[in-house]
């Protein structure tokens, strides 16, 4: 049981409250351990760190999700079906109540209630046609995989087409705003402002994977009746490399429990994806001093899973450390999917 819980984890998002705006609520719900900022380190980049000590068991950061995907094998039949509205993401059971898109699109599209379904007005509009028109083709042809990466652009895309409606086309610089961080000076980005400061360049990735993408972009994802984002194709892939180097999977079990218990679960069957727009920049530790899980709403909860001292990183681990438990398969996972080597390796392992 945690001993610090942040007041906004106690909130039980009903159907009414569901139905607020969409911005304004997912980030009233987001929230800042106050003995957490954020560094940079010269090898890593950004990173977050606890600028006064944070007990074991304490959460660290609820961070609410920019943008989120299902990802289930038959919705029909999955007990993980989330729900389309993102501030409300929840997980709905075969049994509950889902509300399907009138317009036709996939059945991975559904709401828990009518009021989600209409608070989310704005944001699926975005999608609707593009899903309709490419996403049975991408997933014969390309694969779930590849749908759910262009599903998730999509979906940032559509997130930041409902902030440019909220601010009457201008997005502006945004920082969360509760008094206590203004008061800090530790304001952390949000919204599409954090989208676009998550690291990840063409540079990051091989040029056969930017090739791949340029195409995909090319054929699904320029702006256009189908999709009216006005960003140039270029903007896009490079969208398409952060997304791929500040995503996460869901799980239903924690991740990062360091050091691994004999008789540890894996993390379970993956049942979305979805960016934060502050979870983003932690690093990865093969030896990480907190656990990281989604919420009931898809909401990222990072935790002390021991004490951490003041001026130490807070890292989460990038994989489940109960499935990859040597060192070189550690390495080639971090190389192939997030193009870094952790130094922390061998010292996490031995230890
Ligand atoms: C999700 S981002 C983390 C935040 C990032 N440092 C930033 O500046 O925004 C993932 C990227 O951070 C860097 N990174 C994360 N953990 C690292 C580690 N242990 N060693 C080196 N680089 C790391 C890699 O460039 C990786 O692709």
């Amino acid at each position: 049981m945690p001993l610090l819980q942040p007041p906004e984890q106690q909130i039980h998002l009903e159907p009414a409250a569901v139905a607020k705006s969409a911005v304004a609520e997912a980030n009233s719900t987001a929230w800042i351990h106050p003995h957490l900022e954020q560094g940079v380190d010269p090898y890593k980049g950004r990173q977050l760190r606890a600028a006064q000590p944070i007990p074991r068991g304490e959460v660290v950061l609820v961070d609410t999700p920019y943008a989120v995907i299902p990802a289930v094998d038959d919705p029909r039949t999955s007990e993980a079906l989330l729900c389309s509205h993102p501030p409300c993401s929840r997980r709905m059971p075969c049994s509950a109540e889902r509300l399907a898109c009138p317009q036709g699109c996939p059945g991975d599209v559904m709401w828990c209630s009518a009021a989600c379904q209409a608070a989310d007005r704005v944001r699926h509009a975005f999608e609707c046609t593009w899903l309709k028109r490419f996403a049975p083709s991408i997933r014969e042809k390309r694969g779930e995989y590849e749908f759910g990466m262009l599903w998730l652009i999509v979906r940032i895309l559509a997130a930041r087409h409902v902030e440019l409606s909220a601010e009457g086309g201008e997005l502006t610089a945004t920082t969360t705003t509760t008094d206590e961080q203004v008061a800090s000076g530790r304001g952390f980005a949000q919204g599409w402002q954090a989208m676009r400061s998550f690291c990840g360049s063409e540079d990051s990735w091989s040029h056969a994977q930017v090739r791949a993408w340029t195409a995909l972009v090319k054929k699904y994802l320029r702006h256009g009746p189908v999709l009216p984002h006005n960003l140039p194709d270029r903007e896009v892939l490079k969208l398409i490399c952060q997304e791929e180097a500040n995503s996460f999977g869901l799980y239903p079990r924690e991740t990062g429990l360091y050091p691994v218990p004999p008789d540890a679960l894996d993390r379970g069957e993956q049942f979305g994806a979805a960016v934060y727009p502050r979870a983003a920049i932690a690093n990865h530790s093969c030896g990480p001093n907190m656990t990281h899980k989604p919420d009931q709403h898809g909401r990222m909860i990072f935790t002390a899973a021991k004490d951490i001292a003041a001026g130490e990183e807070c890292c989460i681990s990038y994989f489940d450390l109960t499935q990859f438990t040597d060192l070189q398969t550690r390495r080639e996972r971090l190389q192939t999917l997030f193009r870094f080597v952790c130094r922390m390796g061998a010292d996490a392992i031995r230890r």
